[in-house]
């Protein structure tokens, strides 16, 4: 049995980003499926792993964590000779990536959270009003346009290599990529040149094929 397990479910996003992080750095792991149908996210044993009730949760040995971000910074580090290096450790790279990392939360992923409300309203056949619509586009917009000109620099947000910083966006950027949001992407050549060079790394396309094991 493999030492880590990943607890979740192959359609959440939070969870993609652990998958794409265990397959960059060629762990061996199990992927134990966490039926949110059923509400099994919400109740015992799972709340004990993740106190929220939200996927996904790892276990490594005797370790337990949660939060999808926490999950691939101890991934990263604690095996960091293996598989891709995801990481800087000093200096000014290390300074850079940090930013983004924080930006991905902090703005990225709030502004994707709106558009993804959207999306599901508009999938249930009660789409917001244009007005919305089009603030959370404009905000979206905006957050775009500072990697944009982040993204003229340089080829990866903390620098010339791969790191967290980027695959910790791979998940929501494929989620909006599949949707009419894309094309808030299209008019930018750097984000969209950093789009297709990240979605193509062979880990996220494995991520992208693992299926729940039911
Ligand atoms: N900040 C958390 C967010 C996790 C999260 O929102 N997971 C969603 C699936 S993508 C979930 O479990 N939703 C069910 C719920 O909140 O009840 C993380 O990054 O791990």
């Amino acid at each position: 049995m493999a030492a880590i397990k990943l607890h979740g479910n192959s359609h959440s996003t939070a969870v993609r980003r652990v998958l794409a992080c265990l397959y960059e750095k060629e762990l061996e792991f199990e992927f134990v499926f966490v039926d949110r149908n059923i509400g099994q996210h919400k109740k015992e044993p799972y709340l004990s792993l993740q106190p929220f009730g939200q996927v996904p949760a790892l276990e490594d040995g005797d370790l337990k964590i949660f939060e999808s971000r926490a999950i691939t910074n101890y991934i990263a580090k604690e095996y960091g000779d293996k598989g891709t290096q995801l990481i800087y450790t000093s200096g000014t790279q290390m300074a850079e990536m940090l930013v983004w990392m924080e930006v991905e939360a902090h703005q990225f992923n709030p502004a994707f959270s709106n558009l993804k409300l959207l999306v599901q309203a508009s999938r249930r056949g009660s789409p917001m009003s244009t007005a919305v619509v089009e603030e959370c586009e404009a905000k979206f917009s905006k957050v775009l346009d500072v990697y944009e000109a982040r993204l003229g620099q340089s080829e990866y947000l903390a620098g010339d290599g791969f790191t967290l910083a980027d695959l910790h966006h791979l998940p929501t950027i494929s989620y909006l990529m599949a949707t009419e949001y894309k094309k808030l992407f299209d008019s930018l050549p750097h984000v969209s040149a950093w789009v297709a060079n990240i979605t193509a790394r062979p880990a996220w396309v494995k991520a992208l094929a693992t299926k729940d094991q039911q």
